[in-house]
């Protein structure tokens, strides 16, 4: 008789049970399943720009998406094991007392995460099998047409070619295994103290008012699609500033896998067949792939997406001057829209494209400072963060990455187009300057 088959699934930025082909394979290849999260200690440490990995507001939601993702997991008799260690520490130790056979993951190519994994094969017998599924994308890489080397450095070029000849994978489901397969657990979930931070309430003036986890994220996809119908008119709505519905706020849950881009790709069709197609239903698919493309422009250029000469190798004469910074996290540059930006990322950990786009164009091309401080401290903040659309789009936006216009933003004209009545100025900046 065929030895019964172990399996581990480990869990990083795909937090979800929902078209998660790890869990998926996992259930199918194996007689029992188990499946880890670890908080890694390195993710909370400070970087050499100063900045913390990540800020509290990041720690918060992420603790509510592997809550989720613990009682998601229940429902189909599986545990969760969840440690605050590095990955090295646990994972070695479960499979040795669980007698674990096979691990499921999701790929990632950055070399931090490289390196976890290799570390963790280091210590594990050569007999278990690692299995890496790409969990993340919308575009399948074994689908797009083009070998990684050759992925072009103008996104349209990109976009145009899939569009035409890639097809979307359908979503993955899933189904319970049987009770037993349920094991102790001891493990408990860190809190936002434990984490090192202090609890907080959020601040009601915040555009981003949601919880963490797969089920937050449903109800968002919900509420923005059948509910209220705001994906008819996102295309217009999308350079907004202030408030939950300008834009579909799906980031911070597609960041950490709460929810796949093809779950919401596949609900947009279902919208267009059933509600409506138009300009809007396209433009959040088009944003979903930018996504993938900053994915694809990491794969292809590895560490450099981290270099100050970026993927063009530019040589610029970057300042590093202290108090500039200071300024410019304070929301206190002689810009007032960059003023109150800041200061909304600040107070919340949000901050919209629009936001994002001249803050770090004022940064990078006013001020001449070093990209990679502006995107450290975005890198703290944000409760989206997503390392490949960070850093990729403040390449862009920097002059060392993909836009080959490489333009500069003109802030008060900016600010005239997107905040005519200073309405999000005074949102944030309140008595100071109005
Ligand atoms: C300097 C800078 C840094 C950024 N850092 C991040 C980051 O760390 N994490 C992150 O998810 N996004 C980042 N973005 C991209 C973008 O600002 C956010 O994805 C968007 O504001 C999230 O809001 P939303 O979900 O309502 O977007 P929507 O407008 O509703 O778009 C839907 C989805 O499309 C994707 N998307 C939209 N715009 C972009 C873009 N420019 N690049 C990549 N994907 C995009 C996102 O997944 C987004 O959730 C950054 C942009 C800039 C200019």
């Amino acid at each position: 008789m065929q030895k019964k088959q172990k399996g581990l699934v480990w869990f990083r930025n795909d937090l979800r049970v929902n078209d998660n082909e790890s869990l998926t394979n996992a259930i199918d290849e194996n007689e029992t399943v188990i499946a880890v999260y670890c908080f890694d200690p390195r993710h909370f440490e400070e970087t050499k720009f100063g900045f913390k990995k990540t800020e509290k507001f990041r720690a918060k939601f992420l603790i509510e998406s592997v809550t989720t993702l613990k009682e998601n997991l229940e429902k189909l008799n599986i545990t969760l094991l969840v440690y605050h260690q590095k990955p090295e520490g646990s994972i070695p130790e479960i499979i040795a007392q669980n007698g674990i056979n096979s691990v499921y993951f999701q790929e990632e190519w950055t070399s931090e995460e490289m390196e976890v994994l290799e570390n963790i094969k280091l210590k594990v017998p050569d007999s278990v099998l690692f299995k890496a599924s790409y969990n993340q994308f919308l575009f399948h890489p074994e689908d797009i047409p083009y070998v990684i080397q050759l992925i072009p450095n103008v996104f349209t070029k990109f976009r145009n070619q899939c569009e035409k000849l890639t097809k979307i994978r359908p979503e993955f489901t899933v189904k319970p295994l049987f009770k037993e397969n349920l094991i102790a657990n001891e493990t408990i979930i860190p809190t936002i103290q434990t984490m090192g931070f202090t609890d907080f309430e959020m601040d009601s003036r915040t555009a981003f008012p949601f919880r963490g986890g797969e089920k937050e994220a449903v109800k968002r996809l919900q509420n923005y699609f059948w509910e209220t119908k705001k994906l008819s008119v996102y295309k217009l709505t999308r350079n907004g500033l202030i408030g939950a519905d300008f834009s579909s706020k799906f980031s911070p849950w597609l960041s950490n896998g709460s929810i796949s881009a093809k779950t919401i790709y596949w609900e947009i069709v279902k919208y267009e067949q059933k509600v409506e197609k138009n300009d809007s239903t396209y433009w959040l698919i088009f944003e979903l792939i930018w996504r993938d493309y900053f994915k694809y422009i990491s794969i292809k250029n590895g560490n450099s997406i981290f270099k100050i000469g970026g993927i063009l190798e530019k040589n610029y004469d970057w300042k590093t001057n202290q108090s500039s910074i200071k300024n410019w996290i304070n929301g206190t540059t002689v810009e007032p829209f960059v003023n109150a930006n800041m200061i909304e990322l600040q107070q919340t950990g949000w901050m919209s494209n629009r936001g994002r786009q001249n803050v770090a164009s004022f940064f990078a091309k006013n001020l001449y400072l070093d990209w990679r401080i502006g995107a450290a401290y975005f890198e703290a903040m944000l409760i989206d963060y997503d390392v490949h659309s960070n850093y990729g789009n403040w390449m862009y936006v920097s002059g060392v990455g993909n836009d080959p216009r490489d333009r500069k933003f003109n802030i008060p004209l900016q600010a005239k187009n997107y905040d005519g009545e200073s309405n999000f100025q005074k949102l944030w900046l309140q008595q100071k300057l109005f």
